[in-house]
């Protein structure tokens, strides 16, 4: 990553937390004054994250970036929340060693460029800067909310409303499309791997993140790469699609599959096989709900979202304005800009989820 670095770091400015000009100080004056309720939250200490943490909590990193706190763990890199000295801003730091079990890691070099590649599309985070140190390879972003399953999780009925899962799924289609349109797949679509903006301007905008899994399905000249008889199993067991239980070559419409499984989770609650941890088991229950999707979506907008994803064929590109169509209905009046169900007090998910309740009875 050395090669690729992007902004080399500057002497930070050192101040006193009194001091008004000073870069924390700057921050704590005018940010984080409510404008989301859904910002992540930091583990100060080393005794919370439990093991010993890649970069240090109050460290000043590359001489410019102060180390504020962990914001999550992923399976193999680490997030950091820190403030950029220099533009008194909130950033964000994804860690990752560069070495696993003695074989030098891609995964960062690949989202690294990938992330270079997508800058000034709506739904990729920012890239601040990017590099490695003796035993990291790092990246310095866009600073976003909670994760998607967090947010669903604040929920008091543990699930979002039918305007917000349809928004959030309209954003997500358009963000897949992007990545898809130059020729990569993601092959991890799930909640955790997607967050809002933070501040005024970006606060409705969705992000779709972690970029370390993706491969090229096209080649540059935009044919099909020839799939491979049998692939690795890529991604996250609860939400990959059932070509992927099969490691078939994964394709835009295995994205599109998991997107699926994400909105009924997000809609729903949950997905069936939530508490299974068999491989088999968990395919087993996916292939019930392809064979009678009308038992599982319940919500008929999201049936017709479902018929139209499992109608899919893995080699032709997917109908991304199609299958927005199909779930423009479940928006009802909402704008794109309207508030969203955190910043109302989840009232609508709640009122949802009554009325089912009801009608149940
Ligand atoms: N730019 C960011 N701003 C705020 N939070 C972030 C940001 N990037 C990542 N996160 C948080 O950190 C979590 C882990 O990030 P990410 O998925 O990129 O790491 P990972 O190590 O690749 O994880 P995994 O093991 O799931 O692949 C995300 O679910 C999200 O909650």
């Amino acid at each position: 990553m050395g090669k690729t670095e992007i902004h080399e770091a500057e002497n930070a400015k050192s101040c006193s937390n009194l001091d008004n000009s000073c870069p924390k100080q700057k921050i704590k004056n005018k940010k984080r004054k409510n404008i989301s309720p859904i910002l992540p939250k930091i583990k100060k200490f080393e005794t919370e994250t439990g093991t010993e943490s890649l970069l240090k909590i109050d460290e000043m990193f590359r001489n410019r970036w102060h180390i504020e706190g962990l914001i999550g763990k992923g399976g193999y890199g680490e997030i950091y929340l820190a403030i950029d000295m220099n533009r008194a801003e909130e950033v964000a730091i994804k860690v990752e060693p560069q070495k696993r079990q003695g074989k030098l890691a891609r995964r960062m070099i690949l989202e690294q460029k990938i992330l270079v590649t997508m800058q000034g599309k709506p739904h990729v985070p920012m890239i601040f800067a990017s590099g490695r140190t003796d035993k990291n390879n790092f990246i310095v972003m866009q600073l976003l909310s909670i994760n998607l399953g967090e947010i669903r999780k604040a929920s008091p009925v543990e699930n979002v409303s039918r305007g917000t899962t349809g928004r959030i799924l309209l954003q997500a289609i358009g963000a897949l499309r992007d990545l898809h349109e130059i020729g990569y797949v993601h092959r991890d679509v799930k909640p955790a791997n997607m967050c809002f903006g933070i501040n005024r301007k970006n606060r409705h905008v969705l992000y779709l993140l972690d970029f370390g899994l993706i491969r090229r399905f096209k080649t540059e000249t935009g044919e099909r790469r020839r799939a491979r008889e049998k692939a690795g199993f890529r991604g996250t067991n609860r939400y990959v699609s059932l070509r992927v239980h099969s490691r078939l070559e994964q394709t835009p419409a295995d994205d599109m599959e998991s997107l699926l499984y994400t909105a009924h989770e997000l809609l729903i609650g949950d997905l069936p096989w939530k508490y299974l941890e068999s491989n088999i088991e968990i395919k087993q229950n996916k292939i019930l709900m392809r064979f009678e999707p009308s038992k599982y979506f319940t919500n008929p907008d999201l049936l017709n979202f479902a018929e139209a994803i499992y109608s899919l064929d893995p080699q032709i590109d997917p109908p991304y304005t199609k299958l927005q169509e199909i779930l423009t209905p479940l928006i009802g009046d909402k704008k794109l800009d309207d508030p969203y169900d955190w910043e109302e007090q989840y009232y609508e998910a709640i009122d949802e989820y009554q009325l089912s309740d009801e009608s149940s009875e």
